[in-house]
């Protein structure tokens, strides 16, 4: 089996002495795509931000592209192409769309051109301020930025959350463009589980802390029972 691009192997981590995570091992293959589901507080954004290196880790071990980062500053781990895209929309407001995208620019597939015909509305507004731009724009603006440095693993830390439901859809078409070329793989933690499971192969659902569900998205969409355990989302038979 190729070497997965990103291993995270039984992880204990948390903030202090608060241990949120406990026990974790995943695995993402090179260009694959996963879903982190899970109600609300149970250490979905702190996945994330432990694959970036900002919580305390207590045990386990992360491997990137086979070598060990466990101890890498999370500095290192964006330059070695993981990329991360916050909750927080992470623009800079003083500057035009054109500026925040050029700013981040490292060398490789996603350029202002390939970015722009990913979001065509950012090119339409390339010449906006940053704080011009709706919630929607800012959000794919902040993904594009990340885009920019041409990472090999997009974080998206739950993208559609406050945008209308058309705008999420125009975000979702994106996102299956973006991992469709086989050029980056990604983690989605999202609030909207049937969207997550629709953009990804493979999901979990975290519980307390710990995975309670791990398997295809597609099989996990017509599983109705742990759906509705795990995360209280009810679907018609
Ligand atoms: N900086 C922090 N310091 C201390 N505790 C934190 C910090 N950030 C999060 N927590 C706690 O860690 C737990 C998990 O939070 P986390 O944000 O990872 O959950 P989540 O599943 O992403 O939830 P949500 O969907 O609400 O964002 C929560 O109990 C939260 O209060």
């Amino acid at each position: 089996m190729a070497e997965p691009l990103l291993a995270l192997d039984d992880i204990r981590a948390g903030y202090g002495d608060a241990v949120v995570l406990d026990g974790v091992s995943l695995d993402i293959p090179p260009h694959g795509s996963l879903a982190v589901l899970g109600r609300n507080g149970v250490g979905k954004s702190t996945l994330l931000l432990t694959i970036m290196g900002f919580t305390d880790l207590r045990r386990g071990t992360i491997r990137w592209q086979g070598k060990d980062i466990t101890r890498m500053s999370s500095f290192r781990r964006a330059r070695a192409g993981i990329g991360w895209v916050p909750q927080e929309r992470d623009i800079f407001a003083t500057l035009s769309v054109e500026e925040n995208l050029t700013v981040a620019a490292r060398p490789g597939h996603w350029t202002l051109q390939t970015v722009y015909a990913l979001f065509p509305r950012l090119e339409e507004r390339r010449a906006n301020m940053g704080n011009q731009l709706s919630g929607g724009e800012q959000q794919m603006l902040t993904i594009a930025r990340t885009l920019m440095t041409n990472p090999d693993l997009l974080l998206l830390d739950e993208p559609l959350e406050g945008l209308a439901p058309i705008v999420a859809e125009e975000l979702s078409a994106a996102i299956v463009q973006m991992s469709a070329g086989e050029r980056i793989a990604l983690v989605l933690v999202e609030q909207h589980a049937e969207i997550a499971l629709s953009l990804t192969d493979s999901a979990i659902v975290i519980e307390r802390g710990a995975i309670a569900h791990s398997g295809p998205s597609k099989a996990l969409l017509d599983d109705h029972e742990v759906l509705d355990r795990y995360i209280g989302l009810k679907l018609a038979e």
